[in-house]
């Protein structure tokens, strides 16, 4: 396998993770696909190679590995070297549609083609492209080259190699991926969008103010949830208070509430966490002590981190009343 990357697309996402690659030393050819004029093409590719020096400037000390940078319009671009392509055009099935076929006439046989779609399905996407199989979404989170997390979403009919190369590939830049199907909202839009969608309600009903409500989520959820996952923090603090709490608040806030079946069996079934020895996770009972313990640990360097954070972060600029 060639170390090469192609990323066809130089907006947000496309520059996120050129230069998240750059700064791990690999090669990188990113094509700008859009119809444009020479001169808009020419002045386009400048700025957007300008801004990755500077932002590799700011990330590794120096912009050496710009050499290893090809910035090019879709007349010019050369990709048969490339072993992952990374699309990352408008999240418009046409204007993905148009991307795609074009990639197709230019990657090599073995290329394992990603698409950053945030939204269409990877069933969607690879009746896009010539070889099914070899379609993968990969979800950056933004911004690409911080966000340790990458979502891999296959489908049945996506060969496991095209998996293996891609997982294997964002491992190597020290990335995280997360292999999940074919459903919608991956696994973290799909949360995200809950918790976003109910933290904009609580304004709209008054219950906190927006700098609250972020300062909760900062100090509490966030810094909770980078040490215990939800489906860990269901056995930590036992199912059973998810259980009652989710009768209560579907009660008194609505049918949004209701808890999934699951959360059922596992009161039904001695699985309520680390009580039981059983919930998500199986629990070894010698080995919770020490599990315990370990947990508290992250936490404590986590809040080490965020506590000067959180009380002197950045402010949100706001707009001043004339
Ligand atoms: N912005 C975000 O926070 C995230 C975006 N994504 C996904 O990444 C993909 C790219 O999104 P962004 O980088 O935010 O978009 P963007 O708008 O910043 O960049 C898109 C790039 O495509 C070019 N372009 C515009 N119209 C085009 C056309 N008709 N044909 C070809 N190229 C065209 C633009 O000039 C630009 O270079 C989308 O699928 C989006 O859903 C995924 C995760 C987060
Ligand atoms: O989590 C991200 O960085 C992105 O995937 C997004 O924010 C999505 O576009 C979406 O979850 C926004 O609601």
């Amino acid at each position: 396998m060639t170390d090469e990357i192609a990323v066809i697309g130089a907006g947000r996402m496309g520059e996120g993770i050129a230069l998240t690659f750059l700064a791990a030393g690999l090669p990188v050819v990113l094509a700008d696909v859009k119809e444009r004029t020479d001169d808009e093409r020419s002045a386009y590719c400048g700025r957007v190679r300008d801004r990755l020096a500077e932002q590799l400037r700011a990330k590794v000390g120096d912009d050496a590995a710009l050499a290893g940078l090809t910035v090019c319009g879709r007349e010019t671009a050369e990709l048969s070297g490339a072993a992952v392509v990374f699309e990352a055009v408008p999240e418009v099935i046409e204007v993905k549609r148009e991307a795609l076929a074009w990639a197709c006439t230019r990657v090599g046989e073995s290329a394992v083609i990603a698409s950053t779609t945030s939204t269409f399905l990877v069933t969607e996407i690879a009746k896009l492209v010539d070889r099914p199989g070899r379609v993968v979404n990969a979800h950056w989170l933004n911004p690409a080259d911080l966000m340790p997390l990458v979502e891999v979403s296959r489908s049945d009919d996506t060969d496991p190699d095209a998996v293996a190369t891609l997982t294997g590939l964002l491992e190597r830049i020290g990335k995280v991926p997360v292999v999940c199907g074919p459903a919608a909202g991956y696994i973290v839009p799909r949360l995200q969008a809950l918790v976003m969608n109910e933290a904009a309600r609580m304004v709209e009903e008054g219950v906190a103010s927006a700098a609250d409500i972020d300062l909760a989520v900062r100090a509490g959820l966030g810094p909770r949830f980078s040490v215990l996952g939800p489906l860990e923090f269901i056995d930590w603090g036992g199912c059973d208070i998810l259980y009652y709490a989710s009768r209560y608040l579907k009660g008194e806030l609505g049918e949004r509430f209701q808890h999934p079946d699951v959360i059922e069996r596992h009161m039904t079934t001695d699985r309520r966490g680390l009580q039981d020895g059983a919930g998500f996770y199986d629990f070894d009972p010698a080995g919770v002590p020490e599990y315990r313990a370990a947990r508290m640990r992250e936490f404590q360097d986590v809040f080490g981190l965020r506590e000067p954070h959180l009380r002197n972060g950045t402010p949100v600029p706001t707009k001043q009343e004339d």
